[in-house]
């Protein structure tokens, strides 16, 4: 990777037009197709005659090992999928490296952990993160794994600060996960460490926004772990959970949505606060959720919201989550390592790009594309543009704001100025995650429609399109007994599913400015998301670097 010259294809030249790169966010290749596949039910004629045209159209994975998670049984998410995409490698992710750093014990002895351990002794230790198994953000036995650890090497006073999921997991499982947390610290308080739960709330309306969406999110969360403040005060977190959810009520709550609360003591007063001298880790692996909270907790200067009080802390990140900003400065685990990314080069060999989503998924298409780098490789050629995306739950406007994010990728391929068009569209996975199938249905048949739109004007331009996914969303809206894949009914309703999927995902090629000859090979059956930035380079006229894993692309 020494020379970041890309050399010319030597069968396929450049086009006349770009190429526009869509990904369409949680739009898996569901083998199930039957009435909770709500990509097979939407109307989505553009994508279905894509499938039917010959040598154009095949499926890659995107979960699992080939996109550097740990196992087969971790679902893809849009971080590993858009730097596999962006990087064009493959990547031991953060879930992978903590996992090792726990293995081999390296995590308690690096300087993240120097940093905190001076705290140990007479000060308190916070965790504050998603209490969840899911494996995208966070996961519940490496938080188990960290607190063991601080508890045998002198951790004294432990408080745990949860975010409950029921997004990346089943609604309701934070009962499990908060039953599971309060019998190892149980079992640390029979050892003498005074370890309790402090605070908590639904990771959607607390602490975790992305993108800064909505500071106000992470406000809440600042009052309820930080100050001890909240709407809602219990003596313990299971009995806080069992109330905000509402179950036998009109109107239930969903875990993601679970209001902050604090735990307070006998004598009413908030147990765990967070004060000069303690340490703050943060225990998600993954950046985009926990970057605003790393700010309010690192940032001397911050004007975000009023912290009212802002204590000086030893804080780390599970992982650093901004390789730019370097935030935060002191984390347990080194992150993966992504550099030579597709971006990159395309700016360094003079290319024009733009990109384009809204904000739910504008990181993506950048900062995550980007191989978790916040900036520009060169602002003179990258335009990024991104759409403010409403701040509801999707399914109450399921369109978000694909029509607006349609209309500039248009603008962008007519304009001329560009050689790649990048853009996001956020629906089918947002809505998905909200678990509402016919919200998810009509928001697939927009998405389509916005994809035939942009094809058009690929068309009119003599431009090339590849169009994929990230994974699977949107293709299974219901929980299945394991077995027989039958939808799970409970009370005569079908449960729903909102999380991510194991699907692979399409990958469509063409546009008028590509020569028939060019087709996707059928082979390389465990080609995944990696395999598509040399697709990209290919498509632009030029050989991807060396160090990519191989393009899909045939040539005849
Ligand atoms: O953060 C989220 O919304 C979910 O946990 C994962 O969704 P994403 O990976 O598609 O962003
Ligand atoms: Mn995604
Ligand atoms: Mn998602």
């Amino acid at each position: 990777m020494s020379s970041f010259q890309l050399q010319p294809h030597s069968t396929l030249q450049r086009g006349e037009g770009p190429l526009l790169v869509c990904i369409l966010d949680g739009f898996g290749e569901n083998s199930i197709k039957d009435d909770y596949n709500a990509i097979h039910v939407a109307d989505t004629p553009c994508t279905d005659a894509l499938r039917a045209v010959p040598g154009r159209f095949r499926t890659i994975r995107a979960h699992g090992t080939a996109v550097g998670l740990p196992s087969d049984d971790d679902m893809g998410n849009s971080e590993v999928g858009h730097n596999a995409l962006g990087a064009g490698q493959l990547i031991d992710q953060g879930a992978s490296l903590v996992d090792n750093a726990l293995r081999t014990g390296s995590l308690f002895t690096g300087a993240g952990w120097e940093y905190i351990a001076p705290s140990f002794a007479e000060n308190t230790l916070h965790f504050i993160g998603l209490l969840s198994d899911g494996g995208v953000h966070s996961r519940t036995d490496q938080l188990h794994g960290c607190v063991r650890g601080a508890a045998e090497r002198g951790a004294k006073k432990i408080r745990l600060h949860i975010l409950t999921d029921g997004r990346d997991v089943p609604d309701g499982s934070s009962l499990r996960f908060v039953a599971e947390l309060e019998a190892l610290l149980q079992e640390l308080q029979g050892q003498g460490v005074d370890a309790k739960i402090a605070s908590g709330g639904g990771r959607m309306g607390v602490t975790m926004d992305r993108y800064e969406a909505d500071w106000n999110i992470v406000k809440k969360g600042w009052e309820a772990h930080v100050l001890g403040e909240a709407p809602h005060y219990f003596k313990d977190a299971l009995t806080a959970i069992k109330t905000l959810r509402k179950d036998d009520s009109d109107k239930p709550v969903s875990d993601q949505w679970l209001d902050p609360f604090v735990i307070v003591g006998e004598d009413n007063t908030p147990v765990g606060t967070v004060q000069d001298g303690d340490a703050v880790v943060i225990f998600n692996f993954r950046a985009d959720r926990v970057i605003e909270l790393s700010k309010a907790l690192e940032y001397a200067k911050f004007d975000k919201f009023d912290r009212k009080r802002w204590p000086q802390t030893r804080f780390v990140g599970l992982m650093q989550y901004d390789g730019d900003l370097k935030l935060p400065t002191n984390y347990l685990v080194p992150p993966p390592a992504i550099s030579g990314t597709s971006g990159e080069y395309l700016a360094k060999n003079g290319l024009r790009t733009f990109v384009c989503s809204e904000t739910q998924k504008f990181g993506h298409v950048t900062f995550f594309w980007n191989g978790n780098r916040s900036g520009y490789f060169n602002e003179d050629l990258e335009t990024y543009v991104e759409i403010p995306s409403d701040t509801v739950p999707f399914n109450e406007i399921p369109e978000m704001k694909a029509r607006e994010i349609c209309e500039a990728g248009k603008e962008a391929l007519r304009s001329g100025k560009y050689d790649q068009v990048r853009i996001n569209f956020a629906n089918p996975d947002m809505v998905g995650h909200t678990g509402d199938l016919a919200a998810t249905v009509s928001c697939c048949a927009l998405v389509d429609q916005c994809v035939k739109e942009l094809l058009e004007v690929v068309d009119e331009v003599k431009g090339r399109f590849l169009l994929t996914s990230d994974h699977g969303n949107a293709d299974d809206m219901a929980q299945r007994d394991k077995k027989t894949k039958a939808a799970l009914v409970h009370e005569g309703k079908v449960v729903s599913l909102t999380s991510h999927t194991l699907a692979p995902v399409p990958l469509f090629i063409g546009g008028a400015g590509l020569p028939d000859t060019v087709k996707l090979s059928q082979e390389m059956l465990e080609a995944g998301l990696g395999n598509v930035a040399a697709c990209v380079f290919n498509l632009m006229g030029f050989q991807a670097p060396q160090h990519m894993l191989p393009s899909l692309l045939t040539f005849e």
